[in-house]
C-alpha cells in the first residue's frame, strides 16, 4: 500500500497542494481527477522521486524509500511521449530493457504487445500514429515489472480504439501492481477506476460524479 502523509508543495509564491493525506490500495486503479493546473502531474512526481514536497512524505508498505529503490518500484508513464524517435519500437524496447535491467522476459514483452494491440515493432517511432506511439511510450514504462505505476494522462489525444486496448492493459495491470493514473476523459474513469480522488479548486468534477452516483474522495 502506499500511503501519503501530510504532504504539501509550494513554489516560491505559489502553494500548489497542502496537507494531502491519502492512500493508494494495492492491486487497484485510483484515478486522480482535477481541472488544469490543479496540481496532479506535480503530485505524481514528487510520488515517482522526480520532485521533492515541501513537507510531508510518500511511504510504500510503511517504509520511505530510496531513490533507487523508487526507480526500482516505481514505473512513471509521463504525458510527453518518451522515445527515440528514429528507432523502431522494438530497438526502444530492447534499449529500455537494458536501460532499466530488466529480466523481463520475452513472452511477456509479446503478451503486453497483444493487450496492446501492438503490431507495428519494426515501423521507426516516427512514422506510428499517436495511438501507437502512446501503447510503445506505456509499454516501455512497464519493462521493469513496477509495483507502483504511475500513468499521467495515458490516452491523452489518442482515437477511441487505441483507448480502448490501453485501458484492457491497465485492467489487466491491475493484477499485478498498484496504478495511479489521471486522466480527463470520463469514459476512462468508468472503464478502469477502483478509486476516485479529486484535487484543485473546481467543484465540476464533483459535481458531475455526484450525478453519476460514484464514490470519490476529495484529498485537496
Ligand atoms: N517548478 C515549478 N515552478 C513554479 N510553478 C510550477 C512548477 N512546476 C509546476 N508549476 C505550476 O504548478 C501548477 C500545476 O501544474 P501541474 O502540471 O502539476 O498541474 P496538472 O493538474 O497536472 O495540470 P494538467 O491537467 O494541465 O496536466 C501549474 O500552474 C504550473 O505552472
Amino acid at each position: 500500500m502506499i500511503t501519503i502523509n501530510n504532504a504539501s508543495k509550494s513554489f516560491r509564491h505559489k502553494q500548489l497542494f497542502d496537507d494531502l493525506n491519502f492512500e493508494l490500495q494495492q492491486n487497484s486503479v485510483t484515478v486522480l481527477l482535477g481541472e488544469n493546473g490543479a496540481g496532479k502531474s506535480t503530485l505524481m512526481n514528487c510520488i515517482a522521486g522526480l520532485e521533492s514536497f515541501s513537507n510531508g512524505s510518500c511511504l510504500i508498505d510503511g517504509q520511505t524509500m530510496t531513490m533507487k529503490q523508487l526507480q526500482q518500484i516505481i514505473g512513471y508513464v509521463p504525458q510527453e511521449i518518451a522515445l527515440w524517435e528514429h528507432l523502431t519500437v522494438e530497438q526502444n524496447i530492447q534499449f529500455f530493457k537494458k536501460l532499466k535491467k530488466g529480466s523481463i522476459s520475452q513472452k511477456q514483452i509479446e503478451n503486453y504487445c497483444e493487450l496492446l494491440n501492438l503490431v507495428d515493432l519494426k515501423q521507426p517511432v516516427e512514422q506510428l500514429s499517436g495511438g501507437t506511439k502512446r501503447k510503445a511510450n506505456l509499454l516501455i514504462g512497464i519493462l521493469h515489472e513496477p509495483k507502483l505505476l504511475i500513468l499521467d494522462e495515458p490516452t491523452v489525444g489518442i482515437d477511441l480504439k487505441s483507448r480502448y486496448d490501453i485501458h484492457k492493459l491497465i485492467r489487466h495491470l491491475r493484477e499485478q501492481c498498484t496504478i495511479f493514473m489521471t486522466t480527463h476523459h470520463l469514459d476512462e474513469v468508468e472503464a478502469v477506476s477502483d478509486a476516485i480522488y479529486i484535487m484543485g479548486k473546481d467543484p465540476f468534477y464533483e459535481e458531475v460524479l455526484k450525478e453519476k452516483n460514484q464514490p470519490f474522495a476529495k484529498i485537496g
